[in-house]
């Protein structure tokens, strides 16, 4: 496994892979690697004959007063559990090599950058944007793996690499999660035996939610009534919201059809998220486009043209 700091370097061997007749899937991480990365190493491997995996904490998808200089690292266990993996080469990039001085562009993608994570951590998805642009332009990857444990990322970086017209594959790869349900996630680590107690509780309340939903429950009540249980019990739910899958819209009240929840909530000074799938019922149609279709005009309704 080649484990590679600079520019010059990266370039010469991805030359080399390539000239051997092998493609390239890249895996980028910011590093204090679990199972949840080594499953993505393992479905990069599905996709190209060689794997680069990249580790750089990205100072600038960090806000000024969010955990930078807390993020766990973990350099040493990190190489070893990326040989154990098979992954061919590492790139580590100093903030220098990633940032040299001097460095003014960056990359802004609306769309499904707007909202969550985007109002909760401005500037994070301009940050995720303009590293993930660098990184496939100094891998030249063919493909690149990223978790739907991170949804609306996956989301941003899709819209990324089509408005761009970037030459590269963007495979999303399920949320790995521990027995008990927490989803793995690097910052799992600074939580406190008591709050690790307490953190699958989210998950939990997700999946009650979504089954009320799915059995044909309003969305807001099954989401508020999951919002209160999980203050009950010490979380500080920061959102909890149904959505388009991909745009990151609001879901329409009352559409049927596949939905995603997704979920931030503060657990003492750590921040918990979680996305899972919803599959909304027909037949309990509440939005006021569907029951205009559905039911004769009555004297609020609004003027519709006919359909077709
Ligand atoms: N449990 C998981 N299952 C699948 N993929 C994951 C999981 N956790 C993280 N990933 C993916 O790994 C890639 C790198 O993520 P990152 O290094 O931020 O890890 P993380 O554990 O999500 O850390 P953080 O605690 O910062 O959220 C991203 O594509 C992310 O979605
Ligand atoms: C994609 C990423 C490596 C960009 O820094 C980061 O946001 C992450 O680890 O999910
Ligand atoms: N996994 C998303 C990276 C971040 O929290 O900044």
């Amino acid at each position: 496994m080649q484990v590679i700091r600079d520019l010059a370097a990266l370039r010469a061997a991805t030359a080399g892979l390539r000239a051997n007749g092998h493609r390239l899937a890249l895996v980028p991480t910011m590093g204090a690697l679990h199972r949840g990365h080594l499953s993505l190493v393992a479905e990069a491997r599905r996709h190209a004959g060689a794997v680069a995996t990249s580790i750089f904490v990205n100072p600038l998808q960090f806000g000024p007063n969010e955990d930078l200089a807390r993020y766990p690292r973990d350099e040493a266990g990190d190489l070893e559990k990326l040989r154990g993996a098979g992954c061919d080469l590492v790139w580590m990039p100093t903030v220098e090599v990633m940032y040299p001085p001097g460095a003014a562009t960056v990359i802004e993608v609306g769309g499904p950058s707007e909202g969550f994570e985007g109002a909760a951590r401005p500037g994070h998805f301009r940050g995720v944007a303009t590293v993930c642009t660098k990184l496939f332009q100094q891998t030249g990857a063919d493909a690149a793996v990223f978790g739907e444990k991170d949804w609306q990322q996956l989301q941003v970086v899709r819209r990324l690499v089509a408005d761009l017209d970037m030459p590269i594959r963007i495979v999303g790869h399920p949320t790995i999660r521990e027995e008990d349900g927490l989803a793995f996630s690097s910052r799992n680590a600074r939580l406190s035996p008591e709050e690790r107690a307490l953190a699958p509780l989210l998950a939990r309340e997700m999946r009650e939610a979504i089954s009320a939903m799915e059995g044909g429950a309003a969305p807001e009540p099954a989401l508020d009534a999951a919002r209160a249980r999980l203050r009950g019990v010490g979380f500080v739910p920061d959102y909890l919201a149904l959505v388009e899958p991909e745009t990151m819209r609001s879901w329409r009240e009352g559409a049927p059809g596949e939905a995603r929840l997704l979920a931030a909530a503060r657990l003492g000074d750590v921040r918990l998220l979680d996305n899972m799938p919803a599959r909304l019922p027909e037949g309990r149609t509440s939005a006021p486009e569907s029951s205009a279709l559905a039911s004769p005009p009555g004297p609020s309704a609004s003027p519709r043209p006919p359909a077709g």
